[in-house]
């Protein structure tokens, strides 16, 4: 009689990355004040945040170039860093490229690439040639550096970077040297690559539509603290405080108090369910929430100033009650410019109504 299979549970694939509790101090300051954060194999996550709130500090720790005070970094389930863990930044199958791309001048392209590769087979060489063809920088093999344009460096310094092909790959601001030209068609191309290689990234960006561009999910970090992890898409459109929904974008706020479950507004009550009563909100109005038609339809609003941005324009008015200009966007050149009455309603789904976090009594 054969034994029955063991009942085994099934096989589940450990996160790419799971930092649990870090914290990090150098002298006064707490540059990670206890993060924890799971990527997934194949995902790339962006670590957003304002300068100083601990961004690089995270991606050192995880890199092994820094020792946490407290806390662990597992990576692929391996325990690499805490609980008396410390393996060294080379053994730890993770890839960095930094902001300066931190090439070797003095090497080619080619040199410069292979630099990683030493001690592995031939195929590793042959694999890292193959990077730089996909890259279209093949003909450049044999050029030193500085005689590249800034997004060619970037491309040397991701193929680089992927070459020996890490299990995570670590960005620090990897496109803030490129001209904004240059910095849409770069990025689209390195989240090709990273689709392509297979290979999990984790980026660091103060850049918001960055993240968006590029990031699967996107961690807020805050003072040392993740305070959202969310993909971009949610973060943008259902950020859970007032520093998130500011963060991603900039929009008007109203200062209001819930009242029998609404939030009131001189453009009219916008529905709050999920707050308590009583609760100091601001009502968030990004140029989306707003929709302009002519006088007479909705609220009474002037147009004080039009900026034509090609595709799109963008309406400031003035509405009675509301102290600060309320943007709008129109598509092209719109019907409309300064000292025209127009009609204003909200778009009820665009409207983002969070506690007040300024409000002391809230
Ligand atoms: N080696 C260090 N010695 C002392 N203070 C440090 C060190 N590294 C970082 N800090 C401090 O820790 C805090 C977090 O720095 P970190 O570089 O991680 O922030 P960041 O979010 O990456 O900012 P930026 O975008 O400006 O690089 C800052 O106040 C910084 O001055």
């Amino acid at each position: 009689m054969t034994e029955p299979a063991p009942s085994r549970p099934a096989p589940t694939l450990a996160p790419a990355l799971a930092v649990e509790g870090l914290a990090c101090r150098f002298g006064r300051v707490q540059a990670l004040a206890g993060v924890s954060l799971t990527v997934r194999p194949g995902e790339v996550m962006a670590l957003l945040g304002d300068s100083g709130c601990g961004k690089s500090t995270l991606l050192r720790v995880v890199a092994g170039l820094e020792a946490p005070d407290s806390g662990t970094v597992r990576l692929d389930g391996r325990l690499v860093a805490g609980e008396g863990a410390r393996v060294p930044p080379e053994e730890r199958g993770v890839g960095l490229m930094f902001q300066d791309y931190a090439l070797f001048p003095h090497l080619t392209v080619r040199e410069n690439i292979r630099f990683g590769l030493k001690g592995q087979p031939p195929a590793a060489r042959e694999a890292a040639d193959e990077l730089l063809e996909q890259v279209g920088l093949a003909g450049h093999a044999g050029s030193y550096p500085q005689t590249l344009s800034g997004g060619e460096q970037q491309r040397v310094a991701l193929v680089r970077a992927l070459a020996p092909g890490p299990r995570l790959l670590l960005l620090d601001e990897p496109f803030s040297n490129l001209d904004r030209r240059m910095r849409d068609r770069v990025r689209e191309d390195t989240v090709a690559l990273l689709r392509r290689t297979g290979t999990t990234a984790l980026m660091v960006t103060h850049d918001p539509e960055e993240a968006l561009a590029v990031a699967t999910r996107i961690a807020l970090m805050r003072r040392g603290r993740i305070v959202q992890v969310a993909t971009g898409e949610a973060l943008y459109r259902r950020p859970e405080s007032l520093f998130a929904a500011r963060f991603l974008a900039d929009a008007a706020e109203i200062p209001a108090r819930i009242e029998a479950g609404r939030a009131a507004t001189p453009l009219g009550a916008v529905p709050v369910p999920h707050l308590p009563e009583g609760a100091a909100v601001r009502v968030c109005l990004r140029p989306e929430a707003l929709q302009v038609a002519g006088p007479g339809e909705g609220f009474a609003a002037q147009v004080v100033r039009r900026t034509f941005l090609g595709a799109a324009s963008v309406l400031h008015l003035g509405v009675p009650g509301i102290d600060g200009p309320l943007r709008a966007r129109l598509p092209g050149p719109g019907p409309y410019g300064p000292g025209d009455a127009v009609g204003v309603t909200l778009v009820p789904e665009a409207v983002l109504v969070l506690p007040d976090e300024d409000d002391a009594s809230s």
